[in-house]
């Protein structure tokens, strides 16, 4: 269970950006957050995943399970992330970009081969592992860095806007391949997006980011 109790974040010079937000996100269920742009959608992501700017701060706290993340490092609270923009690093094949995101335990270039192969699989790309990234579509492109993300074991999934380059008939597919996925793994996935479509298909809870000067005041702390 990934839980959001009262979170919020400052920037350098700034109290809080957003109203504080709570959520509760169960094993295999999407939740989605919205709000306008600049309200700060990327920065709870952010904060999530530890991966703020030096400087900001971060109010209330976040949970996996009972564990308080905001002490760990980016690295040890194993969220997976997946963004719009700058999915698979184009200097790597297709299948060393999957490589990536296995973890140290699967052992020898023979076990990793496979596991990879098997996730370009199941995401449709069998043959694609010695592709150029640039050579893919964008459908192909957000399938590969999901799966890549998912290689990962990840305990948790950000989703950061990753369908909003696809043209509406291919978003549908390419939502409920990532849904399907990520509900499979039985994690909890959190989705920003602006598509009530997108929101609608994660069927599950949803939280509008709220300025922090549309709250009343005293909440800066
Ligand atoms: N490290 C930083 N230093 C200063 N300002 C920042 C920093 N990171 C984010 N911001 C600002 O914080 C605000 C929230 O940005 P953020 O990208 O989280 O919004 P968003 O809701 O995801 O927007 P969009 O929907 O347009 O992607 C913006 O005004 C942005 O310029």
């Amino acid at each position: 269970m990934l839980h959001l109790d009262r979170l919020s974040v400052s920037l350098p010079d700034t109290g809080p950006i957003f109203a504080p937000v709570s959520l509760v996100v169960q094993p295999g269920q999407v939740a989605t957050v919205m709000g306008p742009s600049g309200v700060g959608k990327s920065t709870l992501l952010d904060a999530i995943g530890g991966h703020l700017a030096p400087g900001c701060r971060v109010h209330g706290d976040v949970r996996l399970g009972e564990r308080s993340l905001l002490s760990l490092p980016a690295e040890r609270r194993r969220i997976g992330l997946l963004f719009q923009d700058a999915l698979l690093f184009p200097h790597l094949s297709v299948g060393d970009n999957l490589a990536f995101g296995l973890p140290a335990r699967v052992k020898g270039r023979a076990a990793r081969r496979t596991a990879v192969e098997v996730a370009l699989a199941q995401a449709g790309l069998a043959g694609f592992h010695d592709r150029d990234p640039a050579t893919l579509s964008g459908g192909q492109k957000v399938r590969a860095a999901l799966m890549r993300t998912l290689l990962a074991e990840p305990r948790a999934v950000l989703l950061d806007e990753p369908f909003a380059r696809l043209d509406a008939g291919l978003r549908a597919d390419i939502r409920a391949f990532t849904f399907d996925h990520a509900r499979q793994m039985g994690i909890p996935v959190l989705l920003v997006t602006h598509d009530a479509e997108d929101a609608q298909a994660a069927a599950g809870p949803v939280v509008e980011l709220l300025a922090a000067e549309q709250f009343p005041s005293g909440f800066r702390r």
